[in-house]
């Protein structure tokens, strides 16, 4: 296709009408993916701002656009270089980003070609500096509505970097498919305070080997029942495992070191052990608090740097270490694209430092489970071996399979558990795949 000319002597577009169905929630999900490019800011974060002035409805509609969109970006700007000779106008940044969210709402949304088209068209109207590329706009959409994702390039779609740091922990082919399975959608995945199996029946899911519960087409959240009277809360299956990995219990002292929002200090007050949540952010401490008060669990809640704070000794010691996030990309497409490779290296510096001060808050013969939700061996495997050779008194505890439902594929040869988006596989893709984790649990002689 050639490119529509790029011409700036047409006469600006009048603005369109502010009531044109869908156009908001198009519009916040075009600044949001911008926001998310531009300013390398979390998706969540710029979403509640974007959205705040609109209906439920439109606040759905914008999320799953701009979701879409970063989730499938490698492959859609792959097809926009195939389909512009003249690649995407340089000092119109905006018009990739209307076609990237015109093109994701065609190939794998439902929603009428026609609204996907007109409203990208419309948007581009809006602006100055992208009016002259309504015609293109118009063009490739229109195309692309025509064609299909046959057009699609079979491309991954994650930055080259990540996937080829993947392609060299795991191998070419195994990258591939974590590639591919990061790119569909997360099932919803659910832990129960109690009564796992009956929780799961009541909200129509399916209890997994681990104890969680996964639901699909899940809907609104809070909606469901057990979530106001605090029966369970969110959390990815494979985020569930270190917390359990710690086998705390009733007459223990454990400290979850990096705790907020709180999903596993929730794991672990349900034991009955007495609970430290740690963590220095004040404002996910507020998070935590609330998450707690739901589900009418308690911890002594602390705010402080996990470098340097004393306390203890205690007889468990969990680090959901700060980390890249790559294991999460399923459900947050952003961090594929505001994560840069010197992040892995100075959050590794950082996970390291944790490490080093945890260890000397475990009791002589106590625990201490080390996760990430990353995919990079730099803030797993790697960090692991590195603290072991300067703490010879810490020696692995290697996890064993079937130990809280974990499948023998989970667990590499050290003993460790390494969950990847391509495990838990299942006839119906919607309920397949885990978030990829790290967990190694080591004891103090
Ligand atoms: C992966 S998140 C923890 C998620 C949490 N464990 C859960 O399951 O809900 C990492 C946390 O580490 C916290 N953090 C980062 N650096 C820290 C430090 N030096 N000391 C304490 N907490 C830190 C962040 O504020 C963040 O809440």
């Amino acid at each position: 296709m050639k490119d529509a000319p790029h011409s700036s002597r047409r006469p600006k577009a009048p603005a369109p009408a502010p009531d044109t169905p869908g156009l908001a929630a198009r519009r916040a999900a075009a600044d949001a993916v911008d926001t998310v490019l531009e300013k390398g800011r979390p998706l969540e974060e710029s979403l509640e701002r974007l959205t705040r002035d609109l209906d439920e409805r439109d606040r759905a509609l914008t999320r799953m656009i701009a979701a879409t969109a970063l989730r499938r970006l490698g492959s859609l700007r792959a097809l926009l270089r195939t389909l512009l000779e003249r690649g995407v106008p340089d000092k119109a940044r905006r018009v990739e980003t209307l076609l990237v969210i015109g093109a994701a709402q065609i190939l794998f949304m439902d929603v009428p070609d026609h609204a996907a088209v007109g409203t990208s068209v419309a948007l581009a109207g809006e602006n100055p500096g992208t009016a002259g590329f309504k015609g293109l706009v118009n063009a490739v959409l229109r195309r692309i509505a025509r064609e299909g994702r046959a057009v699609l390039p079979d491309v991954p779609d994650q930055p080259t970097w990540m996937v080829e740091g993947w392609a060299g922990a795991y191998g070419g082919e195994a990258a591939e498919a974590i590639s591919r399975a990061l790119a569909a959608e997360a099932p919803l995945d659910v832990t129960a305070k109690e009564d796992a199996a009956g929780w799961a029946e009541k909200l129509g899911g399916r209890l997994l080997p681990t104890g969680s519960i996964r639901l699909v087409d899940a809907g609104n959240v809070t909606a469901l029942p057990g979530f106001a009277e605090g029966a369970w809360w969110v959390q990815d299956a494979a985020a569930a495992l270190p917390a359990r990995l710690l086998h705390a219990g009733e007459g223990q002292r454990v400290a979850d070191l990096c705790a907020a929002p709180g999903g596993k200090t929730a794991q672990l007050a349900v034991t009955g052990a007495e609970v430290v949540a740690l963590d220095r952010s004040a404002p996910r401490l507020r998070r935590l608090r609330q998450n707690l008060t739901r589900l009418g669990l308690t911890a002594d809640i602390v705010e402080a740097d996990a470098t340097n704070w004393r306390g203890g000794p205690f007889d468990g010691v969990l680090i959901d270490a700060p980390c890249s996030a790559t294991g999460t990309i399923r459900r947050h497409p952003d961090v594929a694209w505001t994560k840069v490779p010197a992040d892995i290296a100075s959050l590794a510096d950082l996970q390291s430092r944790i490490l080093a001060h945890a260890a000397r808050l475990v009791k002589p013969g106590g625990r201490l489970v080390y996760s990430t939700c990353s995919l990079e061996p730099e803030e797993g495997e790697r960090q692991v071996e590195a603290f072991l050779a300067r703490h010879t008194d810490f020696v692995r505890e290697p996890v064993t399979p079937g130990e809280c439902g974990i499948a023998p594929e989970w667990i590499n040869a050290a003993g460790e558990v390494r969950t990847l988006p391509t495990h838990l596989p299942d006839a119906d893709a919607r309920f397949a795949g885990l978030d990829g984790f790290f967990a190694a649990r080591l004891r103090r002689k």
